[in-house]
């Protein structure tokens, strides 16, 4: 039996598992995915050096990383062997409160014994002219991970994230890739411009969706019954990434269904 329920007539299945779990509250949610990451970080680092993890911005995203510094576990990670990566970032000024690294960092970073140079924040505007030049910059630095330059002896040609963190928005968006948005096509390279995103601001740096694919779990961490619409078609089945992108986004290993009861809605299929 798949974690996702689906019954196999004893033949091995090798495919991704999906799990879905459905918290009482919104901070429920956040406190036991703060906890889970943590436990997932110690469980890669007990087989793998360094972990690389990819943080998402919005409510439940910052959220769960506040709720991670308060827990005992973070004290037992050793953050020298974790690098942390952004999904999507706004492309503002660095101090500008929208910045999703900005908010992490006062969450969680700045209360952290990691190496600066295990954070890789996307470009700010202090950094780049323009979001192209932001995107290009991150995908050189995630090629010069990938390609063995943090010590990893033999590393494939990409940075394979451990885990993936993504909020979803109420019409399936994950990290920065909008429904019908060119950035969602992109490929070919692991970082991407954003222009006019439906969600303001309207400039961002997104990972494109197969860096997001390129990771062994992907957590699609949700809240909020404005999202339950969203949530319903993508575990109910859809399957065209250009209307639903958080349908399609899978990890190579796992795909991670965190929710609220609010998020889940009233399918019983959920609970
Ligand atoms: O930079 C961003 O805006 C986020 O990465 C975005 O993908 C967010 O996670 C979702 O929009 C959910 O945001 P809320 O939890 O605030 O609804």
């Amino acid at each position: 039996m798949d974690t996702d329920g689906s019954a196999h007539n004893g033949a091995a299945s090798h495919g991704p598992a999906r799990a879905v779990v459905v918290h009482p509250s919104a901070d429920a949610l956040a406190e036991a995915t703060g906890a889970r990451l943590l436990l997932a970080i110690l469980d890669a680092q007990s087989v793998r050096h360094p972990v690389h993890v990819a943080l998402t911005g919005g409510t439940v995203g910052i959220r769960l990383l506040e709720r991670a510094r308060q827990t005992p576990l973070a004290d037992a990670v050793d953050w020298t062997g974790v690098h942390l990566w952004w999904g999507d970032e706004r492309f503002v000024p660095r101090a500008d409160p929208e910045r999703n690294e900005g908010q992490a960092r006062a969450a969680l970073i700045d209360h952290l014994p990691i190496p600066a140079q295990n954070v890789h924040p996307m470009a700010a505007t202090e950094d780049a002219a323009t979001a192209e030049e932001g995107a290009a910059a991150y995908a050189a630095e995630l090629a010069a991970f990938g390609s063995g330059a943090d010590g990893t002896a033999g590393a494939g040609p990409t940075l394979v994230f451990d885990v993936v963190l993504l909020g979803m928005g109420p019409d399936a968006h994950v990290a920065s890739l909008f429904p019908g948005h060119p950035a969602l096509g992109a490929t070919g390279t692991t970082a991407v411009a954003v222009h006019d995103s439906p969600k303001p601001p309207p400039d961002r740096i997104s990972l494109t969706f197969e860096a997001l694919e390129s990771a062994r779990q992907v957590w699609l961490v949700v809240a909020g019954a404005e999202k339950s619409g969203a949530v319903r078609r993508a575990l109910g089945g859809a399957t065209d990434v250009q209307e639903t992108p958080a349908a399609v986004v899978a990890g190579r290993d796992v795909t991670l269904w965190l929710l609220d009861t609010a998020a889940a809605g009233a399918d019983p299929g959920l609970v």
